[in-house]
């Protein structure tokens, strides 16, 4: 079995890949489904997310997503794990877009067989999930940030490689020897994300609670996994796993 590490998103790949953004769109996306969402629709632009929405007024769907780390105008929350974790998402179906994690989904579910989205809180049963699936290879895609390498995510590829080596025998490649050695030399997850250039970003929005609720280690069970019958145009339908 092979473990990958790809510090952004490249494509090509043939068996499971966890998809990680930890800031913020996978912890996000994570909160959504503990607060009991069914589904969530991860699209291909904000138009699309609009769209979706005014073509099925019946369906009540609820948009969540971020420019520029702010919500979008339109949208009823923004990428906040924090705001998501104090509503109550039962029954709803959530549409997200957002400036790096929805879009390395997108490409990761150009080849990939599964698709898993990860974060450092549900970091155990991402791996766990991805273990018992897979068959020759497991990618942990990095989303960074503007097409830039990110630290949160790198570190988190750390702690998920560390997981999965604990679980069976792997060849890894260099991506996964660097996210080893960031996971064992940036200290916890507070002192990672802190030091993270994302991570002060975002505290200088106000949004310092995000970076604290993000750095949680695997405190949640639930695994965002691409549906089989993803049939909604311009979007990617997700349910927990
Ligand atoms: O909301 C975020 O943290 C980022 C957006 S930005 O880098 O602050 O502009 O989006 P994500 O797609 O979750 O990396
Ligand atoms: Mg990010």
């Amino acid at each position: 079995m092979r473990l990958r590490v790809d510090l952004l998103p490249h494509g090509n790949y043939p068996d499971v890949v966890l998809v990680i953004d930890v800031l913020r769109a996978t912890t996000t996306a994570v909160a959504y489904l503990e607060r009991g969402a069914d589904a969530l629709l991860l699209t291909s632009s904000p138009e699309v997310a609009l769209n979706l929405r005014s073509d099925n007024a019946e369906s009540g769907l609820l948009l969540g997503g971020e420019r520029g780390g702010l919500p979008i105008p339109g949208f009823d929350f923004g990428n906040s794990p924090v705001e998501a974790a104090a509503q109550n998402f039962t029954g709803k179906t959530v549409v997200m877009n957002t400036t790096n994690g929805t879009g390395a989904a997108h490409t990761a579910a150009q080849t990939g067989k599964h698709i898993l989205l990860a974060a450092l809180t549900n970091a155990h049963a991402a791996a766990r999930r991805a273990r018992a699936i897979a068959t020759e290879e497991i990618a942990l895609v990095c989303a960074g940030t503007d097409e830039r390498v990110s630290l949160e995510d790198v570190y988190a590829a750390g702690v998920l490689a560390e997981y999965l080596l604990a679980m069976g025998e792997f060849t890894i490649d260099d991506g996964a020897r660097i996210a080893l050695t960031m996971r064992r030399n940036a200290g916890n997850p507070i002192e990672a994300l802190g030091s993270a250039g994302h991570g002060a970003r975002l505290a200088s929005l106000g949004l310092g609670e995000d970076v604290r609720y993000a750095a949680q280690l695997s405190t949640s069970t639930l695994v965002p996994t691409l549906a089989d019958s993803s049939d909604v145009a311009g979007a990617l339908r997700f349910v927990a796993g």
